[in-house]
């Protein structure tokens, strides 16, 4: 018998036709190259557009249904469903994974999007701006491989957003960012360039500042629940309460997200290097290998500062981050090993009391 495995194969340079739903739902060859063919006829692809309390719901060809909780994924992610044993469904490798350090003392890590190609870092021009929260949103996009946005939404409600703009730029050269009225800016105009078919992209950032009305505008339609602000603070009501992937017409994945009170950096150093990369690369000058660019002989950065070279506030900004990413993680390991050791204790004892 000769099957056809057409339809697990996307095409380099797709022809105009209607696309497949695994197209849609951004099936790439990176995921189908992990695979024999085989394998998908028994297992077939599906991809987790949704992580509810009660389990994944995932959608494939002619698949649209909740699995309970069990496989290691997160929205976005891709897994081989296995129909009789869901909770054993396979997760397929991820081409980046954005996580954060869990909220609570446990020092975790949580797993917010896999398999993102774009992630729209939104703010709004008003007290949400700002520029420390920025760069911590960007290091977790470098260090997962995605490429950051920076979305300044609300211009209509400020006088002048020249200075968001300005600072949003100074951050880093490799991030482009956009000024965009939610509710009346040509949305889906302006993110073109990102929202094209294939690609997954997510829209992150504080409660309140526009996500579920700039995926509303993408779609043109209702697609995400959005609602006022408060007065007072100008803070946002945790509207949207759980991570969702919609598909646009065109076969774009977009993911909305519920706003975001803290993000803390866990084993996130390449990605703060790069955000801070002209301060990575003066340390590097320096002649210890463990200077803490305070009052150290040699201190290339130090000089950098005393020369005017380099900013004091934004030199104080990644000191700090790289601070709470190297405690985070330290004790990240420390509690794996932790772990481990009473997993071993327990074994042992096991056995003794088996022997
Ligand atoms: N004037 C103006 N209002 C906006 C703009 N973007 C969003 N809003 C309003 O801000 C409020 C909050 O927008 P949402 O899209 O719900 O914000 P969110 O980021 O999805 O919030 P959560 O779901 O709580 O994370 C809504 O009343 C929107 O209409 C904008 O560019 N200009
Ligand atoms: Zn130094």
């Amino acid at each position: 018998m000769t099957r056809d495995f057409s339809q697990f194969l996307p095409l380099a340079t797709p022809p105009k036709r209607e696309r497949s739903l695994l197209e849609r739902l951004g099936w790439t060859p990176f995921f189908s190259q992990q695979i024999d063919p085989e394998a998908l006829i028994n297992t077939p692809p599906v991809r987790v557009t949704a992580v509810h309390r009660s389990g994944l719901h995932v959608m494939g060809n002619g698949i649209d249904t909740m699995i309970p909780p069990g496989p290691n994924a997160t929205v976005g992610d891709w897994l081989l469903y296995d129909a009789a044993l869901p909770a054993n469904s396979e997760v397929l490798e991820r081409k980046s994974l954005i996580e954060r350090r869990a909220a609570g003392h446990d020092r975790r890590k949580q797993k917010i999007a896999a398999n993102l190609d774009t992630a729209f870092l939104v703010t709004s021009c008003n007290d949400d701006f700002n520029v420390a929260r920025l760069e911590r949103y960007i290091a977790l996009s470098f260090e997962a491989g995605v490429q950051p946005v920076i979305i300044l939404t609300k211009p209509d409600l400020c006088d002048d957003t020249a200075p968001y703009v300005e600072q949003a730029a100074a951050i880093s050269d490799r991030v482009p960012v956009e000024v965009l009225d939610a509710l009346a800016g040509d949305v889906t105009g302006r993110l073109a360039q990102w929202c094209r078919p294939g690609q997954t992209v997510g829209f992150l950032g504080s409660s309140g500042v526009g996500k579920s009305t700039l995926v509303n505008a993408l779609f043109n339609a209702q697609v995400a629940e959005t609602q006022g602000i408060r007065e007072d603070d100008s803070r946002g009501r945790h509207t949207t309460t759980h991570r969702q992937l919609h598909l646009t017409p065109e076969g774009c994945a977009v993911l909305d997200t519920p706003g975001m009170r803290e993000i803390q950096l866990t084993d996130t150093e390449s990605g703060i290097a790069e955000v801070f990369d002209d301060l990575s690369e003066l340390a590097l000058r320096c002649r210890f290998r463990d200077c803490r660019h305070e009052s150290e002989p040699g201190c290339a950065v130090q000089a950098a500062l005393a020369s005017g070279e380099i900013d004091k506030v934004r030199l104080e900004r990644w000191k700090k981050l790289g601070t709470e990413d190297r405690s985070n993680t330290k004790a990240l390991h420390e509690r794996k090993s932790e772990g481990k050791a009473l997993r071993k204790q327990i074994k042992a004892a096991l056995k003794s009391k088996r022997e």
